[in-house]
């Protein structure tokens, strides 16, 4: 169980997250989710332990770690540009952590995993003759054999599109409950968000705005930041495929000005 008790943040003299806290369990899939500059990001490197927590306290089954270095909290992040090794092929970029710390992994799990993932094709190929999807894979196999205590990803799906989006998407569920990993993961897309995760974090301006499964977010949104902000980008969404339908002549018009409300 992670927990965080009141945690403040500035920089710069700017109050950047203010009072913090929440409780994340075991093996849950977490999305923090909020505009541009609202802290995510933020919040995320605090947890990570890159950045330094001002004020307020982060426990881990128990233990403090509110001062621990980020090496020895044993949490591990795939970032948004993957930060793979251009040098090093795909099954070396996996492998790497392993030098340092032999033996974490055995190789067959290192084997399982690459299966998982369905990169067994791959692992000969150099990071540039990737695609995107491929990269992001390579990515979460490398932090996954270094059984991270808890999994963070910024904005993993960001640089991805369509089908290849929700097969990461499943990827990542899969990942989390086979392991039964908890997984933190920051995304600015509500939709992202609300489908991939048992529970969502909505910041705005530094400060929780609602903390719940994405259902009670959908019915019982809590107050008019989520209603204006959240909801309405998943209204536009919608509406905006429905008008893209309706000018292909793809969908019946009365369906389409119903659903578009
Ligand atoms: N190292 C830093 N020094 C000074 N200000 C910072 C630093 N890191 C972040 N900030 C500021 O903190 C605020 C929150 O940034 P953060 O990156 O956490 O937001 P975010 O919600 O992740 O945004 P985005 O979705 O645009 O990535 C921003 O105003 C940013 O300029």
């Amino acid at each position: 169980m992670l927990e965080l008790k009141n945690i403040k943040k500035s920089f710069d003299g700017k109050i950047i997250l203010d009072n913090i806290s929440l409780t994340i369990g075991d093996g849950e899939i977490i999305s923090i989710l909020g505009p541009s500059g609202s802290g995510k990001t933020t919040l995320l490197n605090l947890i990570l332990g890159i950045t330094d927590i001002d004020s307020g306290r982060l426990i881990y089954n128990g233990k403090d770690l509110t001062r621990v270095p980020m090496e020895k909290r044993g949490f591990n992040i795939v970032f948004q540009d993957y930060a793979l090794f251009p040098n090093l092929n795909a099954y070396q970029n996996i492998t790497y952590g392993l030098k340092n710390k032999p033996g974490i992994s055995t190789q067959e799990e290192v084997e399982d995993l690459i299966r998982l993932l369905n990169l067994e094709e791959h692992l000969e190929k150099n990071i540039e003759q990737l695609s995107g999807g491929q990269k992001q894979r390579v990515a979460l196999a490398r932090t996954m054999v270094m059984k991270p205590e808890i999994l963070l990803m910024d904005e993993p799906l960001s640089a991805l599109d369509g089908v290849i989006k929700e097969s990461i998407k499943e990827r990542i569920k899969t990942i989390a409950r086979e392991f039964h990993l908890t997984t933190i993961i920051v995304t600015h897309d509500p939709e992202e968000a609300l489908t991939l995760s048992d529970r969502v974090l909505i910041i705005n301006k530094g400060k929780i705005s609602q903390f719940g499964k994405p259902e009670e977010i959908i019915n019982k949104p809590e107050n008019s930041f989520i209603k204006e902000f959240i909801l309405n980008q998943l209204e536009i969404k919608k509406s905006n495929i429905f008008t893209l339908f309706q000018r292909n002549g793809t969908i019946k018009k009365e369906v389409s000005s119903e659903a578009a409300v």
